[in-house]
């Protein structure tokens, strides 16, 4: 079954090519800057083991669909294409970053879900209006595909209502679906089953840390999610690239009442401003390292809040489980950066955890081990494979009709 799988954002396109049962992709890609100046097309073919990139700079790409048509060129290329037309591709699968209550599994798109995702514009505005627009794309692109949403927050439905309500007249619950609802949940997930997988223990205490641009943990327990740090959206919890993290409220109505935010801006600051970029200047944590190790102070502070904001939530988490298993680090900055994980497990070591700094600092892009010998609680670095996930998953749901 030859699945597409597209991880839209505002204006980026993700994509993968599968033909599962394989593992292996044939292809993959990224289109940047779409709508803006000089967009770039990335786009990965692997064959025989070989990997060929293919860069391209069209002179314009005015719309996601666009985007689409020059991937689909890509595809279909006569020297290099991994299909022979569009209608070789059976199944569509889209990354959509909220669900709401409704989804708490994969679901074939039909015009229902297509509304539901639309009126859950409103909860996930940085999102699922970028989600929706690559799956009204697909669907032109693509017109013979099964169009298939994966939802971020599905993993996390199974948050014990203890940990997703909060403490709010309970009106909001529900008529506004104010509750937690959690994000990155197929990261979580995958990693989970790669870890429990590993250690040979389906009913492991996990702690899931899911670094990336968006970083956000969560405790999972024989493969169901028991907790996590993001909420009602995507904000709070960890400390992130641009997102600041948990805040105190009251910070939000002084921005407002008192220094002249307008709600837009305020939201603005904490999603876009904050975060690493607010504290250093930089968003990406390869800068950030780079300026620590030139001895900058603010770089050095940032590092220090970054993980101890990790580091609380393991131990809130262990709390949570009632007792730890693994720690599973994962994602861009949780799967090669050392230092953040070195500092992160620094001070639990009463928990059990303990690394062996030789392995933490290896890179091989696999899982494995980096706790010392001896340690009780394993220490994995896992990496995650969020649209080999979302292809499994579409797989699984449709194999039986095929
Ligand atoms: N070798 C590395 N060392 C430290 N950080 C890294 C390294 N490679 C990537 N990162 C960090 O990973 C982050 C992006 O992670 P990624 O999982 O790709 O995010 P997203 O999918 O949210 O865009 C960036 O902050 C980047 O600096
Ligand atoms: C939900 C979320 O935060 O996603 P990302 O990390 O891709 O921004
Ligand atoms: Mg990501």
């Amino acid at each position: 079954m030859n699945i597409f799988v597209i991880n839209s954002g505002s204006s980026s396109l993700k994509y993968q090519l599968f033909r599962l049962p394989a593992e292996q992709p044939l292809c993959s890609g990224l289109v940047e800057r779409i709508g803006l100046a000089e967009p770039r097309i990335t786009h990965k073919v692997f064959a025989g083991g070989e990997e060929q990139v293919i860069r391209q700079s069209p002179t314009q790409l005015p719309d996601h669909r666009a985007g689409l048509q020059a991937v689909l060129q890509l595809l279909t290329d006569a020297t290099l294409g991994v299909i022979a037309n569009p209608a070789d591709i059976e199944v569509v699968g889209h990354r959509v970053v909220h669900g709401g209550e409704t989804f708490a599994a994969t679901t074939v798109i039909n015009p229902a879900v297509k509304a539901e995702i639309k009126r859950l514009f409103s909860l996930a505005p940085l999102h699922n209006p970028a989600n929706y627009l690559g799956i009204e794309v697909a669907e032109q692109v693509f017109p013979q595909a099964k169009q298939v949403a994966v939802f971020d927050t599905a993993f996390h439905q199974t948050l014990p209502e203890q940990a997703y309500r909060y403490a709010l007249p309970e009106a909001l619950y529900r008529q506004h679906g104010i509750r937690v609802y959690g994000f990155h949940g197929t990261s979580h997930k995958y990693v989970a089953a790669q870890a429990a997988a590993y250690l040979g223990n389906p009913d492991a205490r996990l702690v899931t840390i899911h670094l990336g641009n968006g970083c956000s943990m969560a405790a999972v327990r024989g493969g169901r999610s028991l907790d996590t740090t993001m909420g009602f959206g995507p904000l709070a919890g960890l400390v992130m690239g641009t997102r600041s993290g948990d805040l105190d409220p009251s910070i939000l109505f002084h921005l407002i009442e008192h220094l002249g935010y307008s709600p837009p801006e305020a939201s603005n600051l904490l999603n876009k401003q904050s975060g690493m970029l607010g504290l250093t200047g930089y968003s990406d944590m390869r800068d950030i390292g780079r300026a620590l190790d030139e001895g900058d102070e603010r770089a050095r502070l940032a590092y220090e809040l970054y993980a101890y904001r990790i580091k609380k939530y393991i131990g809130a988490y262990a709390a949570v489980l009632g007792g730890l298993d693994a720690l599973v680090f994962t994602a861009g900055v949780g799967e090669n950066d050392p230092l953040t994980r070195r500092l992160a497990c620094q001070g639990v070591e009463f928990l059990g955890v303990r690394l062996d700094e030789e392995q933490n600092q290896l890179r091989n892009g696999q899982l494995r081990e980096i706790n010392a010998a001896d340690a009780a609680v394993k220490v994995l670095v896992v990496p995650t494979n969020e649209e080999l996930e979302i292809a499994q998953q579409c797989y699984q749901l449709l194999a039986d009709s095929y």
